[in-house]
């Protein structure tokens, strides 16, 4: 097979690819400055996108600023149909969509169509919860007065996202925002940019007012943009997913203007397989979890800690799974798992795995590159009886890498998983509800699943705790995070007539 015929995107829509930014309804290039866009997978240079100077994103500010005056007032049923449509749009076009995503991010192709349904379903729940946004009535203190709540919009929203979803970072921002009245400027990941300009293609022609949906592009401005971004007192709100160093630079840079924010950062999911757990289903369920987008999701699985009994067990019977993955080129059809995004994804394995081995972990899957298929494809690797004071069981690997650690007591693993400063995920898996509920409530982490590897839903609240982040995307939650609570007060009533 020759990967290189895979270097250009063939779509029914040729309109989905663009190689502009959009700024208030029109493509723009606003520089002759250009950065490319790369296969991964083969190297190949599949597009090449206009770097923006700080003017641009200071435009789109503008400009969402200047639609935020009116897309607020529309009703909610007007959003709520303009959100649906963009849900029918994108599944119209499943997929040229995921095969962008496959060109652009390495995935394989049916992964990505997942993304694109994924992502779709946030158009399609805040097209739901846009019209039941609800305050409260409050019975103040004071007789004479009357007390009411009303949530609105919090006005023009930054949003920066990551390369690992190109498509579903952006739409569980920018449905929620969208749905309560406020208006979006968008930057992807200099990576993954096309997927966010296909998104804007079809808001336009779902209809969404000039300058309500906007997306710059950038490269090694990012650090500019991202600035320009945070301190302008026309953003209200800057949303974020990415690395939690990042966060941090992003929440240095807010305080200036005291902006509402939202943070999904950095993830170190323990996934715990105690003694009773049905060890077929915890097996499979750790390869979903494990292996999604080849470990680098933030609720991946970074370190599974399986009870001592059936620990050896576990992992033969996982090296003999994963030994079945078809590793290649995204698009091919027998494709299961395709490449990471960059060398530096593999180097972070390799430096993790060479950590754990050096202080005694047990190699039970070597993996390794797989220089034949192209430098970013990497066999996963899978160690175990790893040692607590392996690197991994601190820091996100984001790669395919699998160490299994051991454990006795339900202390202690409760111990060791919540021994991080990161807390998104975690997943338990046991048949005794009692261990399910008694661990779920120890863990220090924004989710836990039980018996599950698998559970991100548009309808559920999605987020961290500790440095992996505040604020929730998805479910009734998100959308208040999109909004400002007013309270209103009318006094000087008479207490009866
Ligand atoms: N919690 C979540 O929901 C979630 C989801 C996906 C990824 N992640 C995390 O993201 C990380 C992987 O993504 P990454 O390495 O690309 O993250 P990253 O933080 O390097 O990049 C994320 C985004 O931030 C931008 N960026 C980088 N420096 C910036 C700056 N100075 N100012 C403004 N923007 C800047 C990038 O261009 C990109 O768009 C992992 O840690 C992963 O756990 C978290
Ligand atoms: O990578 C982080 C997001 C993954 C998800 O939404 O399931």
């Amino acid at each position: 097979m020759s990967l290189s015929k895979y270097s250009k995107p063939t779509l029914n829509d040729p309109n989905l690819f663009r190689e502009s930014a959009y700024v208030n309804g029109e493509w723009i290039k606003g520089t002759d400055e250009f950065f490319e866009v790369v296969d991964p997978a083969s190297g190949e240079i599949i597009a090449k996108v206009p770097e923006q100077p700080v003017s641009v994103v200071e435009e789109a500010i503008d400009v969402a600023y200047a639609a935020f005056k009116t897309y607020k007032n529309t009703s909610p049923r007007e959003r709520s149909k303009l959100l649906r449509k963009l849900y029918n749009l994108m599944l119209e076009n499943l997929d040229d969509l995921a095969t962008i995503i496959t060109l652009e991010n390495g995935k394989a192709l049916e992964e990505a169509k997942g993304e694109i349904k994924y992502a779709a379903s946030y158009f399609e729940w805040y097209a739901e919860e846009a019209p039941r946004l609800y305050g409260t009535t409050i019975q103040p203190l004071n007789p004479n007065n009357r007390v009411f709540t009303i949530r609105q919009p919090v006005g023009v929203c930054g949003i920066i996202c990551p390369w690992n979803f190109p498509s579903a970072m952006i739409t569980r921002k920018a449905a929620a925002a969208l749905a309560v009245g406020c208006t979006v400027v968008i930057k992807p990941d200099s990576q993954t940019p096309l997927s966010a300009l296909a998104m804007a293609y079809l808001a336009e022609k779902a209809g969404f007012p000039k300058g309500s949906f906007n997306v710059i592009l950038s490269h090694a401005n990012t650090p500019k943009l991202g600035m320009t971004l945070c301190e302008s007192p026309k953003v209200k709100k800057v949303t974020f997913t990415g690395s939690t160093n990042v966060g941090k630079i992003l929440m240095k840079q807010s305080s200036s203007t005291l902006k509402k924010l939202s943070f999904e950062l950095g993830g170190n999911a323990p996934f715990i397989v105690f003694e009773d757990a049905d060890l077929d289903q915890a097996l499979e369920q750790a390869m979903a979890c494990k292996f999604r987008g080849l470990g680098q999701t933030c609720v991946c699985a970074n370190r599974l800690y399986v009870h001592s009994s059936i620990i050896d067990k576990f992992a033969r019977s996982l090296a003999e799974r994963v030994n079945e993955f078809v590793i290649g080129h995204g698009l091919d059809p027998k494709t299961t798992h395709g490449c990471v995004i960059n060398s530096a994804a593999i180097e972070k394995v390799e430096r993790h795995k060479q950590d754990a081995v050096s202080k005694g972990a047990k190699v039970v899957l070597e993996g390794g590159r797989l220089p034949d298929l192209g430098p970013n494809f990497y066999a996963p690797v899978i160690l175990s009886h790893v040692p607590p004071t392996a690197i991994v069981s601190k820091e996100e690997t984001f790669g395919p890498l699998c160490p299994i650690f051991s454990f006795d007591t339900m202390e202690e693993v409760v111990g060791y998983a919540n021994d991080t400063e990161f807390g998104l995920a975690a997943y338990v898996f046991s048949k005794n509800v009692n261990t399910l509920y008694t661990v779920s409530e120890a863990l220090e982490t924004g989710m836990v699943s039980c018996n599950t590897g698998v559970f991100s839903d548009c309808s559920l609240p999605f987020g961290g705790i500790k440095e992996s982040g505040f604020g929730r995307e998805g479910s009734l939650h998100g959308i208040e995070d999109y909004t400002v609570l007013k309270t209103v007060t009318i006094g000087n009533l008479p207490n009866s007539i």
